[in-house]
């Protein structure tokens, strides 16, 4: 491992490398991709938000996706994930087809995305949230008194399922509380478990570290990380280069809407390409020691 944030502790078991042997080139292969895109493209206007010939995310590992203001990465993520629509492109997940599919579809495939909490959702009790990010909630499918045992049955799982995750999440406590009360961090802890309930083998995590008291950046980091221990891929995009260096185990960089670098975190720090896109500012110093807003 490239970092010492990643580093062992003492008596553990080492981690597994998933990307030894992987070059730090665009667009390389992965011993064991989850996510494949090829030829994904995306303009407004004349503008090209997203151009990437071709991408592939490493399962199990932490990789974030990186790059200026305005490189795409949002416009990337919410392609993937079925909330906006490309010009061209096709992916897999999980070697299947998902291109084209709704984001309702997708996240049904196993790869979920965290979404801010919108205005509508900070008005409903933290339990709530949760409750209606659970599969299976189209009510209609399950209408009519002959259903409705099966419905009985299918809402006591999610409530347990909700329970479980607010307690993993330190929420708890907080169930009845509306979710507009809470403060920027528990509000990505939450978004973090809403994500959750679909139980998804990838998590798109959109800035998880955004607006996040300091204090409970370690416990965000932590789960993060424990995300990835148990087997799930984790992409995440983020702005904040201790953390990125910190945890990722790959990072990938965009700018301009394509990738122009991918590898491990001491890959990307000493990446000219990447120095003049994006760490300009911080030429002389490390990446990983630079001053975050
Ligand atoms: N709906 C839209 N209509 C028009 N232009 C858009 C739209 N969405 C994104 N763009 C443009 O596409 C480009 C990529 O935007 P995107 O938000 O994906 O970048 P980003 O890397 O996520 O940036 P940031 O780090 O600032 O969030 C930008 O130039 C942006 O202005």
């Amino acid at each position: 491992m490239s970092s010492d944030a990643n580093a062992a502790a003492p008596g553990a078991q080492a981690p597994v490398d998933r990307m030894a042997g992987v070059e730090p080139v665009p667009g390389v292969a992965k011993p064991d991709a989850i996510l494949k895109a090829d030829g994904v493209r995306r303009s407004f206007g004349g503008l090209t938000a997203v151009d990437v010939d071709h991408l592939e995310v490493q399962r199990g590992t932490i990789t974030a996706l990186i790059g200026p203001n305005g490189a795409g990465k949002s416009t990337l993520f919410n392609l993937l994930t079925g909330f906006d629509r490309v010009d061209k492109g096709t992916w897999s997940f999980q070697g299947r087809a998902v291109n084209g599919l709704s984001g309702h579809k997708v996240a049904r495939q196993g790869m979920v995305r965290t979404f801010q909490l919108t205005k509508a959702l900070t008005r409903m009790t933290v339990l709530d949230n949760m409750l209606l990010a659970a599969p299976g909630q189209s009510g209609e499918r399950f209408a009519g008194a002959f259903a409705r045992p099966v419905w009985r049955r299918q809402e006591s799982v999610n409530r347990e399922r909700a329970m479980d995750l607010l307690r993993r999440f330190k929420l708890d406590a907080k169930r009845d509380d509306l979710a507009g009360s809470l403060s920027g961090g528990q509000r990505k802890l939450l978004e973090m478990a809403r994500s959750l309930m679909v139980n998804p083998s990838m998590v798109m995590l959109d800035e998880p570290m955004a607006g996040v008291n300091p204090a409970l950046v370690q416990s965000l980091l932590g789960h993060i990380t424990s995300l990835r221990d148990e087997g799930m891929t984790v992409l995440f995009v983020e702005h904040d280069m201790d953390v990125i260096m910190g945890i990722s185990d790959w990072i990938v960089v965009l700018a301009e809407g394509r990738v122009i670098a991918e590898g491990r975190p001491a890959d990307i720090r000493s990446n000219t390409q990447v120095i003049d896109a994006y760490l300009g500012a911080h030429h002389d110093e490390p990446a990983g020691t630079e001053e975050t807003s």
